[in-house]
């Protein structure tokens, strides 16, 4: 069952995004990848959070450029965790994206990552240790890639 969303502001951050389906494919975690932005498609930004929790999604990981309101604004309207992915698109190299997404306001928080693939690999990763929470089977998987990495 579909468990997390990938939304990102534009199609533009397709390259960097797909690190993190990558990671969710590698951890067994289902999800939809979806593009809208807060500023050029508002409404179906608050129509997706609306009713986001009641089709099952858990978790939201929201990748944007520039001015990235994205994440921030898909944390204002759901109550679900939000982790913040900062793409380095405009001539700013996403320092821009990073202090856009990292500065929330007390009380509506977003979990930011680092900019660019790390930060999409990372936000993944989050996920999948948030999730294993609940579910056994993704936190086992979690572990796996943890023992992998000791193999190196
Ligand atoms: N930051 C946002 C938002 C938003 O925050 O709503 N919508 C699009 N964008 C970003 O604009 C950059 C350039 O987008 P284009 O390549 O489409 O011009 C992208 O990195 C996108 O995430």
């Amino acid at each position: 069952m579909t468990k997390a969303a990938i939304i990102m502001g534009s199609k533009s951050d397709m390259e960097i995004m797909n690190n993190t389906s990558e990671v969710l494919n590698k951890m067994g975690i289902a999800h939809e990848v979806l593009i809208m932005s807060a500023h050029r498609t508002p409404e179906k930004v608050q129509d997706f959070c609306a009713s986001a929790r009641e089709k099952g999604f858990e978790l939201v990981i929201a990748g944007a450029g520039a001015a990235a309101h994205l994440p921030g604004v898909i944390a204002s309207w759901t109550t679900l965790p939000v982790i913040g992915v900062p793409i380095p698109s405009s001539e700013l190299n996403g320092v821009d994206s990073l202090y856009a997404i990292v500065q929330m306001p007390a009380g509506i928080p977003v979990a930011t990552v680092a900019i660019g693939v790390a930060g999409a690999k990372n936000a993944g990763y989050l996920a999948a240790q948030i999730l294993g929470l609940k579910y056994p089977e993704i936190a086992q998987a979690y572990d796996n890639y943890r023992n992998e990495l000791k193999g190196n």
